[in-house]
């Protein structure tokens, strides 16, 4: 059942009390984003900030969401992913700290677990549609999906008319283009006018922030960006240890599988890779990666790691999990070379690097749903492979993504970047910006004390040596951690 009022829908609002005792539990576990609600609150930054978040809706989100609205922002919500909802916590966001089930007085989400892509899109056009204004004024995007509907919404009213949906190239996109031709139809001049308030957009991933890169280079991008991906404190964090933590904790929920002893692939050695094959050698499997880039791929071997093509490994090893941010890196041909029960999972952003549309194509082929989001496809020969999440990210659709303390570090930045995009929005011409050294050494130092660590103090005469001051910023934008 899904509860839907004026203004929000999710999955069951009586799940409300479990998700907010979840969000007490990780308010502890997250002690950088409680430090910045604490240190900004009585400033209220936010205040006038109307936000648009698409970001997956977990109890580490709500923290976020409950810190934004803390510091006067007010606050929409989707998740970026059909599967990653955790609907307890969307829950508790709904119905607020003070509210109810029966009166809720939290924050409008539209999101819950198990979305159609249909459904999908329509939570992200009502996270972007607010009652008594032309739209947000900020986004805060994972993936960039609702900086994409600005933006093809704009484009689309700058052309007179959307593309008729019959000319997209895949589901996704003739969703969005019947979405668009709809509200041009509705509304003329929506999103034109709802892109006008926006004074920026602050990006959580790889993936999206390589989206607004590419939208800057081609003179699309419409407001200024700040790419909190690429901040130290979360993408050598979050990327890497999150994954570390995650993507065993997808594989053991979803197939209970003993990873040790076995063979696994991990496609991609980036923050990613290097966390996705940390945790699965730390289960005892022997791990091989594939690599595109000599340097990654180098590291890769210094690490200890096999180095070669899926190729050569594709019918004999028992998991594969993609962490590349690109697109088809298992094709169908190569599944249907795997051992009978190889284990096949994404991790990436997008569900575009596993090539699930050629294998729903394949002669013969029959999919089994042997429980939510784990399906056994079987070919004509017999044998099966498993697949997880459908291909999309492993981690928050087959378990709770990662923990805590490493979306604190994540989600600090986060609310430092919607700060300083919202209150300095005339420092910021249209560009993509990454954080200064600085704020990003001040989330490290608040997530110190929680794990016992004993800072050594530098002297004023090491400083001079080596030309930092004694406060840092201690490296060169250029360094590489
Ligand atoms: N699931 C999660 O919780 C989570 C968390 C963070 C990032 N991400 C996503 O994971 C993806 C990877 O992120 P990242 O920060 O590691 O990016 P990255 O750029 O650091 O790493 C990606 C690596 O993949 C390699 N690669 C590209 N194409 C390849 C190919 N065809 N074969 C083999 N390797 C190839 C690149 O050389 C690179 O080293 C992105 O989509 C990002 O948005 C997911
Ligand atoms: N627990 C989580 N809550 C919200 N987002 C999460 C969680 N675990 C992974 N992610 C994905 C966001 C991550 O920063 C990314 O870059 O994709």
């Amino acid at each position: 059942t899904t509860a839907v009022s004026g203004d929000f829908k999710v999955a069951d609002l009586s799940l409300a009390a479990f998700g907010r005792k979840e969000i007490q539990l990780a308010e502890h576990e997250m002690p950088g984003l409680m430090a910045i609600r604490s240190e900004y609150a009585a400033a209220r930054p936010l205040a006038g900030a109307r936000i648009t978040g698409s970001l997956h809706m977990t109890v580490q989100t709500a923290v976020l969401i409950e810190t934004l609205v803390a510091l006067g922002a007010d606050v929409r919500w989707a998740s970026c992913n059909i599967f990653s909802t955790q609907d307890h916590a969307a829950a508790a966001v709904a119905v607020g700290p003070e509210g109810s089930p029966q009166q809720p007085r939290g924050v409008p989400v539209f999101a819950w677990k198990g979305e159609t892509l249909e459904e999908y899109w329509w939570c992200t056009e009502q996270a972007l549609t607010w009652p008594d204004a032309p739209g947000p004024n900020m986004i805060l995007d994972d993936g960039g999906d609702a900086t994409l509907l600005v933006h093809k919404g704009v484009e689309f009213e700058k052309a007179g008319s959307a593309p008729d949906p019959s000319t997209a190239d895949n589901d996704e996109y003739r969703l969005i283009l019947e979405l668009l031709n709809r509200s041009l139809a509705q509304s003329p001049g929506k999103w034109t006018a709802l892109a006008s308030e926006i004074r920026g957009v602050t990006e959580e991933t790889t993936t999206g922030v390589h989206r607004l890169y590419e939208m800057h280079q081609a003179g699309t991008l419409l407001f200024p960006a700040i790419n909190v991906n690429d901040a130290v404190t979360k993408s050598k964090f979050d990327n890497k240890y999150g994954c570390r933590h995650s993507l065993i904790d997808g594989i053991n929920r979803a197939t209970d599988t003993l990873i040790g002893g076995k063979v696994a692939v991990v496609c991609g050695y980036g923050d990613v890779g290097k966390g996705c094959a940390e945790s699965l050698r730390g289960q005892g499997a022997r791990v091989i990666v594939t690599e595109i880039d000599p340097i990654c791929a180098l590291q890769a071997a210094m690490d200890g790691y096999q180095v070669t093509t899926l190729e050569d490994v594709v019918g004999t090893a028992d998991i594969f999990i993609t962490t590349t941010g690109n697109k088809d890196i298992v094709l169908a041909e190569h599944m249907e070379a795997m051992k009978h029960q190889a284990i096949v999972g994404n991790i990436g952003h997008f569900d575009n690097e596993i090539d699930i549309a050629g294998l729903s194509k394949l002669p013969g082929i029959v999919k089994t749903e042997i429980k939510p989001q784990v399906h056994e496809w079987r070919f004509a020969d017999g044998h099966t492979i498993i697949v997880l999440s459908e291909g999309r990210l492993l981690n928050l659709g087959n378990a709770t993504g990662h923990p805590s303390f490493v979306m604190s570090n994540s989600f600090a930045n986060q609310t430092i970047a919607q700060i300083e995009l919202f209150t300095k929005t005339e420092q910021y011409p249209v560009g993509v910006y990454v954080l200064p050294k600085q704020l990003d050494e001040k989330v490290a130092r608040l997530h110190l004390d929680a794990l016992g660590v004993k800072l050594t103090k530098l002297r004023p005469e090491q400083a001079s040596y080596i030309g930092v001051p004694v406060e840092g910023p201690y490296k060169s934008d250029h360094y590489r951690y």
